[in-house]
């Protein structure tokens, strides 16, 4: 028999019943009870999917109300002091509300405090909560939802096994707080005490599996993290659970050594991003351990070609029979949760893809296929995959030579702006006229519920595109008056009609097609609906201009046009994987220059390009970053470069640590980008220093996840920081990221504030 299971599932719900009860609650809306309901209700319907599914295990863990990188800091008591969770932490139970003010910075009861951090979970869209490390930190077992779920599950009949992010990812993922430096790796031993501490908890409850997922093995490792490896796992063996050691998105490398000899009972292999390494892993495997290959792709919607893996890995299969264990690569959080629910696709196009519910099928038949114990319903599932598979290879939706054409006729002067930075400065300064410390914002204001409300009334029909139109201008017309009467320098019109900045772009090009309820959990109750980039990509009709045009006709200040960027387009979509990401990154690219085009002959004086996502692009290991970097900057160029010298082009980053690709940033050659730097007290801004970064930058001055006003005094204090790195002339004075999670009332005096900021900093250096 060959064993299959699933690193996670998605816990957001097909309907993201989550994402529904967990604002009811915050709002006050709903209650405690309530809330635990619904999650009790979501866990019991994933682990009967897998159950019906046909996997041997069902996974246990994988819920959170927020995030599992902060379950596991929740298990480990590592709660920080502002927090103030003292007797929850003896009591060894931290509280909900408690988690939610960690996440959040505020929960329908305790004292509101500075949220924890938030950044992205390796080079997904996903964010994790930053665990905070002190020296000297004590770790102790405080709470018991785990152990809580693991009965749930069992009471229900099912075989149980439990994934948690290991203790070296964990650590790995944290940051050191407090004044004195110090190493992360000190704690490890508190940290694996804890550990030891659920392990046999759960082996008393009968848990026989524990899969530790521990990411950090696919990254280029410090000789002390490879030593901390060995001894972590060493103190952890015979505690009374088999471990199953998890690595996914990318390949082991000069780890595999390493993770081969772990002391633990089982590997998990990401077989969909390194299937080189398969071979000499199971050259390599101790005879007790088990290998699970994540051969299903847990990154993507692609239906996986059952056939092709069968041939692949049957001498794997033969090779270690009982102990080869079949599995997606990762957890299917990143996946939307059910096919069956899209009936708009038309048919030919859905049989090319799988969502997390459809990949437990594909996983179960596989692994049925290679132990040869195939069932009827395998049969039709291999034969419906060897149907589609063909039919998507063959398909005429997916290449258009013309768009290959426009490619192959690139030259380099194509990605060249006509004149470099200086000259264009002074024949933007001349054509825009603003004052130093000019103020802006990053695009985005709120997305109201009536805006939603509007924009679902007009997918239904209920609303036509005319009134829908108008609605839109309206919210326009109004954030427009709002920054004018505020004293903005360069307008922004709000981007009131984007569901989203990627899925808006993906929705009017051609060769994206988009999903009605493929959510995925981007933070907390917040999903993202990535579009489906299948083909190659044009741009039918301008997609912005007679926004952005409309919004320029209201004002004689400056509106920027404003434009997600190839490398983020990219990034944030499912891709279709039959070319290089790079090619498909160019063919994004070139329809972007069509939009930037326009814009600047509609009369628009400044366009931003935002690339959120063009550090998260990098590759796990640092080998390849410069690859990758070569086309990513190539890309924005291309986009960028067909204006004039004195139209000005921006672009917008945020979670991002610049230090590393800095060099890249300046090559972006966009006249200024706006950053996010206010939670990092402008010590990003330390990296354009020391590199001399020679063009324009807008370091966010505060930050928009919190709902705190920033204040004047302190908004001035951070400009000054950065006037200390900084020279005045290149400065902005900007937000951290866009406005639209925020109220209108919290939006308005934080602009405010920070146009006093901006006034009083030009008296200052006048
Ligand atoms: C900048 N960020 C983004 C990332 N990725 C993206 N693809 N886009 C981003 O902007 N990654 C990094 C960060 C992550 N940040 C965020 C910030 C905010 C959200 C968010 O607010 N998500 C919304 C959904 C947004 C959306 O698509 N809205 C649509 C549909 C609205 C909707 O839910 N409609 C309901 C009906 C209305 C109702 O009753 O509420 C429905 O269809 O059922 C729209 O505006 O039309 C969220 O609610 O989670 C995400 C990531
Ligand atoms: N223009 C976008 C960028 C977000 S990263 C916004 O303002 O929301
Ligand atoms: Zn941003």
């Amino acid at each position: 028999m060959t064993f299959s299971h699933i690193l996670g599932y998605p816990r957001i719900g097909a309907d993201r019943e989550l994402k529904r009860a967990t604002e009811a609650y915050w709002k006050g809306d709903a209650d405690r009870a309530s809330l635990e309901a619904t999650g009790r209700e979501l866990r019991k319907r994933h682990w009967q999917d897998q159950r019906e599914a046909g996997l041997d295990l069902v996974t246990v863990g994988d819920f959170a109300f927020y995030d599992q990188v902060l379950n596991v800091s929740l298990l480990l008591g590592a709660v920080p002091a502002r927090f103030a969770a003292k007797a929850e932490l003896e009591r060894g139970e931290v509280d909900l509300d408690t988690a939610f003010r960690m996440a959040r910075g505020r929960a329908p009861s305790g004292e509101p405090a500075a949220a924890c951090e938030m950044t992205k979970y390796f080079d997904t869209n996903y964010h994790y909560l930053v665990p905070e490390l002190h020296q000297g930190q004590d770790f102790r077992l405080a709470s018991t939802r785990l152990f809580d779920e693991v009965v749930e599950a069992q009471q229900q009949g099912h075989a149980v096994k439990v994934a948690l992010v290991g203790p070296l990812t964990w650590l790995w993922l944290g940051k050191e707080r407090g004044e004195s430096s110090f190493d992360r790796l000190a704690l490890l031993d508190g940290v694996l005490a804890v550990y030891a501490e659920v392990f046999a908890r759960l082996a008393k409850l009968g848990v026989e599996w524990v899969q530790l997922d521990e990411p950090a093995l696919a990254q280029d490792l410090p000789g002390d993290w490879k030593v901390a490896f060995e001894r972590a796992y060493h103190h952890l063996q015979g505690s009374g659970v088999k471990l199953l050691v998890a690595n996914y998105f990318g390949g082991l490398g000069d780890n595999l050594t390493l993770a081969v000899n772990l002391p633990v009972a089982g590997l998990h292999l990401d077989a969909v991003r390194a299937p080189q390494e398969v071979e000499t892993v199971v050259d390599r495997l101790l005879p007790h351990k088990v290998l699970s290959l994540g051969v299903i792709d847990g990154r993507n919607i692609w239906r996986a070609d059952l056939a092709a893996l069968r041939d692949q890995w049957t001498n794997a299969a033969s090779r270690l029979g009982e102990r080869l264990w079949i599995a997606p690569s990762c957890s299917l959080l990143h996946v939307p949760v059910d096919l069956e629910r899209e009936t708009e696709l038309d048919a030919e196009f859905r049989s090319w893809l799988a969502f997390a519910r459809q990949k437990l099928d594909e996983t179960v038949t596989l692994a049925r296929l290679l132990a040869g114990r195939v069932r009827p319903e395998d049969e039709a599932l291999l034969a419906a995959c060897v149907q589609a598979i063909a039919s998507r290879r063959e398909s005429p939706r997916i290449h258009r030579p013309e768009v290959g054409a426009r490619l192959a006729a690139l030259g380099e002067a194509d990605s060249q702006r006509p004149s470099p930075y200086l000259q264009r400065a002074e024949q933007q300064r001349r054509a825009l006229g603003l004052p130093l410390f000019p103020t802006t914002t990053i695009g985005s204001f709120p997305q109201t519920a009536e805006i939603r409300a509007a924009r679902r009334d007009h997918k239904a029909g209920r609303l036509s595109a005319d009134d829908y139109h108008t609605r839109m201008r309206e919210e326009i017309a109004q954030a427009v008056r709002l920054q004018e009467e505020l004293g903005l320098d360069m307008l922004v019109h709000g981007e009131a009609e984007r569901n989203d900045m990627v899925e808006y772009f993906g929705e009017q090009l051609d060769g994206y097609a988009f999903t009605r309820f493929g959510w995925v959990q981007s933070y907390g109750s917040r999903c993202v609906k990535p579009p489906i980039l299948f083909g190659d990509v044009s741009r039918p009709a301008p997609m912005t201009v007679e926004w952005s045009r409309y919004a320029q006709s209201l004002t004689g200040a400056p509106m920027m046009g404003m434009l997600t960027g190839p490398v983020t387009m990219l990034q944030w979509a499912f891709v279709r994987d039959d070319q290089p990401r790079a090619t498909t990154c160019r063919q994004i690219a070139l329809a972007l220059r069509d939009e930037v085009c326009d814009l600047e002959a509609a009369g628009i004086r400044a366009i931003q390009i935002d690339e959120p996502a063009l550090r998260e692009g990098l590759p796990l290991r640092k080998a390849e970053w410069q690859e990758y970097l070569d086309w990513a900057v190539e890309a924005f160029r291309l986009s960028a470069s067909c204006v004039a010298d004195a139209t000005q082009i921006h672009t917008h980053m945020c979670y991002s640590e610049f230090n590393d690709i800095i060099a890249s940033i300046a090559e972006l050659d966009a006249d200024v980008i706006t950053i996010e730097t206010s939670r990092s007290d402008m010590e990003l801004l330390d990296a354009f220093r020391d590199f001399d970064y020679p063009n324009e930058i807008g370091p966010g001055v505060y930050d928009i996840h919190s709902p705190n006003l920033p204040e004047v005094d302190w908004m001035v204090a951070l400009m000054e920081k950065a006037a200390e790195r900084i020279s005045l002339e290149r400065l902005w004075v900007n937000p951290d990221c866009g406005l639209k999670t925020r109220q209108w009332e919290e939006v308005t005096p934080a602009l405010a504030n920070m146009v006093q900021a901006a006034k009083e900093l030009r008296r200052r250096h006048a």
